[in-house]
């Protein structure tokens, strides 16, 4: 396969152990060029394996990884310049502003101060880009790590739980430049366990569990397949469980603290029937979402 075609990332039937463990358990993705593309699953899943395997980090036990056409590993220099990595650990040189550190990485790649500016600016920090490395905010410094991964103008970028530990505005300005980079046409490969963020952003993700690929596709395909449905919030003392129950539509209910929760593929017939038998005001219809799929096919009980 040429280095200019293909997907971006293959990998097939990969596997690697660690002793007893095993991390990755004949795992099968194929990753487009251009595709945001999420890595999802709990601790323990084997995302990191997997993903130190993409970078040849690590060398599979069996099975085959291919990154833009080439075998990551042993350790492929040719590869280096077409991966970005920002990592929970990114490592700054602290006594440098922000456009002084990225200026430093450019040059280590042989690139000019132009480089660096574009970066900043595509991570939206031009304007606090003379602050320095120690002084910058939580938000700062992810989106400097995510800029450091940038800077060479990769092909591939791999973006390690961005948000985690950032503050909920910090998280919703995160978001927003990450939905600016999908529009840069890279690849990008993103774990996170903030999965509203993964709906959101991710053009298809695998969900992961001990080393396993439990589900795969757009996180819409995903939610549309898994028959969850719609649930209906209705505020307690309105009709008991087994009058909701009965109601036109419904598939399930369940009594949450104060509230009724109904379940249902049928939301205007069910809002029709209850609106028949008791007061709509403050009944809450929530669509399913990404993580009511990921809870149910990790495990957790739902609603
Ligand atoms: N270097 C190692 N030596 C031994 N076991 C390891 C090593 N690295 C990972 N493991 C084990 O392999 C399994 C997969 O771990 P991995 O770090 O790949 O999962 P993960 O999905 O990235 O988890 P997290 O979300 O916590 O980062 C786990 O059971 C972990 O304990």
């Amino acid at each position: 396969m040429s280095p200019t075609d293909g997907p971006a990332i293959e990998l097939d039937a990969v596997s690697k152990s660690y002793g007893e463990v095993r991390a990755v358990d004949g795992i099968s993705i194929s990753i487009g060029r251009g595709e945001f593309f999420g890595l999802l699953g709990p601790n323990g899943a084997g995302k990191t394996t997997l993903i130190e395997m993409i970078e040849g980090l690590r060398i599979p036990d069996t099975g085959s990884v291919t990154v833009l056409g080439r075998s990551p590993a042993p350790r492929n220099l040719d590869l280096l310049p077409l991966i970005g990595v920002q990592t929970q650990r990114s490592a700054f040189f602290t006594r440098l502003t922000a456009r002084e550190h990225l200026v430093t990485v450019a040059a280590l790649y042989g690139l000019p101060a132009t480089a660096a500016e574009r970066a900043l600016q595509l991570v939206g920090l031009t304007d606090s880009g003379d602050i320095r490395v120690t002084n910058i905010s939580g938000g700062q410094r992810q989106r400097l790590a995510i800029a450091s991964a940038l800077v060479h103008d990769p092909q591939v970028i791999f973006l390690d739980e961005p948000t985690a530990a950032l503050d909920p505005q910090a998280r919703r300005d995160l978001g927003q430049m990450l939905r600016k980079l999908k529009t840069i046409g890279k690849t990008i490969v993103y774990t996170t366990h903030h999965l509203d963020e993964a709906q959101g952003l991710c053009d298809r993700v695998a969900i992961l569990s001990a080393g396993r690929v439990l589900a795969l596709d757009s996180p819409r395909e995903l939610i549309a397949r898994s028959g969850i449905g719609t649930r209906l919030v209705v505020p307690a003392g309105r009709l008991s469980p087994e009058q909701a129950g009965n109601l036109d539509g419904v598939d399930g209910v369940a009594v949450e603290d104060d509230t009724l929760v109904l379940r249902t593929s049928h939301t205007a017939r069910v809002l029709a029937a209850l609106g028949a038998e008791a007061d709509l005001d403050d009944v809450e219809t929530r669509p399913a979402t990404l993580e009511d799929v990921y809870l149910e096919l990790i495990g957790a009980p739902q609603a």
